[in-house]
């Protein structure tokens, strides 16, 4: 077992739906252009995918390789800000909340000639509602596709909780290794880190430790560095200008999922999804995106819309932003709220955030 430590120190309309810019006075409708009925549209985009954060160097086939690792652990261990990291842009959602990231997300960061894939996976937890066994399903599963290598990541600063202590021991039921990456460290006290990695190495299942910030960057690319040397000699499994595995209309609808996530409190943001309706390309090179929030109450749609539609407005607009830099051009989101009961009881919507629907 080797125990690397980071280089420096850590230090309504009607009937129910409400359109965001119908609550604000000259809200997102008007900036839209005049030709907004053009024929020219194309009415069924965002299917593809978001390219890298710069073009890879090219590398001669026989040189490439590739690698392909999930990342695993507890809800809030920084799953989703690691792969982000590696990635280099935005492909998976970050919040303070746990159990934001609910599907698997594939991100490919390009390193030297190593092309390094990550599964992205939803926290591993015990499981009591459907949407919860269907996430934590999604992650096992996951963990499972990781041909070279599984990550497990632990929050250094909460360190050997029962859930790391459930997903242990769910690896070595399988007789499977990993290499654990303890992270956060920048919240953690210097004298603390080596204690931690002694007794996470007791835990018996890890051939290497990592320690980083995947907040600040500190020891990921010592990481990386170790992934792309075990990486496989053959030529890259996807192609060089894409840095996801997810459709931009899906990333989208994530995107106003995580403002959702930050604005709302307590259980509502485990009672809502969002999907994304249509996408119209637009003669003028800007995107129109529909999108639905599915709540399960009447008093939940009224909290997700806000006093005078103050909080989804927010949502909206911090979501355009994003939106915005991400696909490099206007965008013109539109947000109904419905409500739908039975939501997470429906297949369809499982189908809808790539996950399998437990039985
Ligand atoms: N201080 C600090 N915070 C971090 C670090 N990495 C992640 N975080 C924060 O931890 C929180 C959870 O991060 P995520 O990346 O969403 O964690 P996750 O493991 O994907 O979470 P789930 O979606 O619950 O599975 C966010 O508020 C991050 O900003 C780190 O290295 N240091």
């Amino acid at each position: 077992m080797t125990i690397e430590t980071p280089g420096k120190t850590p230090g309504t309309p009607a009937e129910g739906e409400i359109r965001d810019e119908d609550l604000q006075e000259g809200g997102l409708a008007s900036d839209l252009d005049d030709d907004w009925d053009d024929d020219d549209e194309d009415e069924d985009d965002g299917l593809d995918m978001l390219p890298p954060p710069e073009a890879p160097a090219s590398v001669p086939v026989d040189e490439q390789k590739t690698g392909f690792f999930a990342v695993i652990g507890a809800p809030n261990a920084g799953k989703s800000t690691l792969v982000n990291r590696l990635v280099g842009s935005k492909v998976s959602i970050v919040s303070p909340k746990v159990q934001t990231t609910r599907s698997r997300i594939v991100g490919i960061a390009m390193h030297g000639p190593a092309q390094l894939v990550f599964i992205d996976t939803p926290g591993i937890f015990r499981p009591k509602r459907r949407l919860e066994k269907a996430m934590v399903q999604a992650a096992w599963s996951g963990a499972g596709d990781a041909g070279d290598g599984l990550l497990m990541m632990i929050d250094a600063k909460r360190g050997i909780t029962d859930d790391v202590r459930l997903i242990v021991d769910g690896l070595k039921a399988e007789g499977r290794r990993a290499w654990a990456v303890l992270n956060k460290v920048d919240l953690l006290a210097r004298e603390k880190l080596l204690p931690l990695a002694a007794e996470v190495d007791g835990l018996g299942i890890f051939d290497r430790i990592f320690m980083i910030s995947a907040e600040n960057g500190s020891g990921v690319d010592d990481l990386a560095d170790a992934l792309a040397a075990i990486a496989r000699k053959g030529p890259w499994m996807y192609p060089e200008d894409q840095a996801s595995d997810v459709p931009l209309r899906f990333l989208a609808a994530e995107i106003v999922r995580e403002k959702l996530f930050l604005s709302l409190h307590e259980e509502l943001p485990y009672a809502l999804t969002v999907e994304t309706e249509a996408w119209t390309e637009k003669p003028d090179g800007s995107a129109r995106i529909d999108q639905v929030v599915y709540v399960q109450r009447e008093s939940h749609r009224k909290i997700v819309l806000g006093a005078g539609g103050r909080t989804i407005k927010h949502v909206g607009s911090a979501a355009r932003t994003e939106l915005q830099q991400i696909l490099e051009r206007r965008v013109h989101l539109f947000l109904f709220v419905k409500v739908r009961e039975s939501w997470a009881d429906d297949p369809e919507r499982y189908r809808e955030m790539n996950l399998d629907y437990p039985r």
